[in-house]
């Protein structure tokens, strides 16, 4: 199902300030303005320097941070949302399928995930505990847990920091591959520029804090058109237009 046949609208981001205030007086202003929208089942990825506020970011859109100027509509007030974060955090007691499971709202708690568990490669390793695996398939294991629950929008954190150039590939082959067959508004947090490149419909590229919108891009060219030549040439184009964003 597609999200325009769901009925979902876009996410729209516009926060306008955004000041984390310590116990001790302290002022940190992380954002000055952010905004951006990520049409209903579009993969917008966020792309800024260290620091300049993307998890920032993403937690207002969760609704985790709640202290700040602006507003966030997202794509299904109703909807539910998945989080990816860098770390798999799975329950080490837990199996891989309870793991994954254990995420399900009420009703769906009998839903057959046997479609998702072929798609991610883990049909054979459902009764297997997570420290038998390893960090890409801990992680695999994580993408499986966002998409059971059918999220009307699904966030992800650097989902694959940390991972040899090899295992983050097949992962990311394998994000889009589960995307496409369970289709989503996606916003992800990269400093990646060639894994936004690979992955996204729409890049927004952030400033140093406090953040604004340095500029965004659209990339129309289909996927499986991106090959790695394809991508390089994008990368160059951009650096050239964004210095300093490689
Ligand atoms: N709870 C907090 N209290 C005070 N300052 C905070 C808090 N959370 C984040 N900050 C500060 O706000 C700024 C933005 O942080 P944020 O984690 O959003 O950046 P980021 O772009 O995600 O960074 P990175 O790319 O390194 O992950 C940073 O200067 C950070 O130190």
């Amino acid at each position: 199902m597609t999200a325009a046949s769901t009925g979902t609208g876009p996410l729209e981001v516009d926060i306008t300030r955004k000041v984390f205030r310590g116990a001790d007086g302290s002022h940190t202003h992380a954002i000055e303005r952010i905004a951006f929208e990520a049409p209903a089942g579009s993969f917008t990825t966020l792309i800024g320097p260290s620091g300049c506020g993307k998890t920032t970011t993403l937690r207002i859109v969760l609704g985790l941070d709640a202290a700040y100027a602006g507003s966030v509509s997202r794509p299904d007030p109703d909807g539910r949302i998945a989080v990816v974060f860098q770390e798999p955090r799975l329950l080490p007691w837990r199996t891989v399928d309870q793991n994954v499971r254990l995420a399900l709202p009420a009703g769906m708690e009998n839903e057959n995930l046997d479609d998702l568990f072929e798609i991610v490669g883990l049909s054979q390793m459902r009764q297997r505990f997570p420290t038998e695996l390893s960090l890409g398939l801990a992680r695999r294991v994580a993408l499986a847990r966002a998409f059971a629950i059918r999220p009307s929008l699904l966030l992800l954190d650097e989902p694959f920091v940390s991972l040899d150039e090899m295992t983050a590939t097949r992962l990311r082959q394998l994000l889009i591959t589960v995307w496409s067959a369970r289709r989503t508004t996606a916003l992800m947090v990269t400093h990646n520029l060639r894994e936004a490149v690979q992955l996204s419909d729409r890049i927004v590229f952030l400033t140093e804090r406090p953040a604004t919108v340095r500029g965004i891009i659209e990339i129309e060219t289909p996927r499986k058109d991106r090959s790695a030549d394809w991508r390089e040439a994008q990368v160059k184009a951009i650096d050239t237009r964004f210095p300093g964003v490689l």
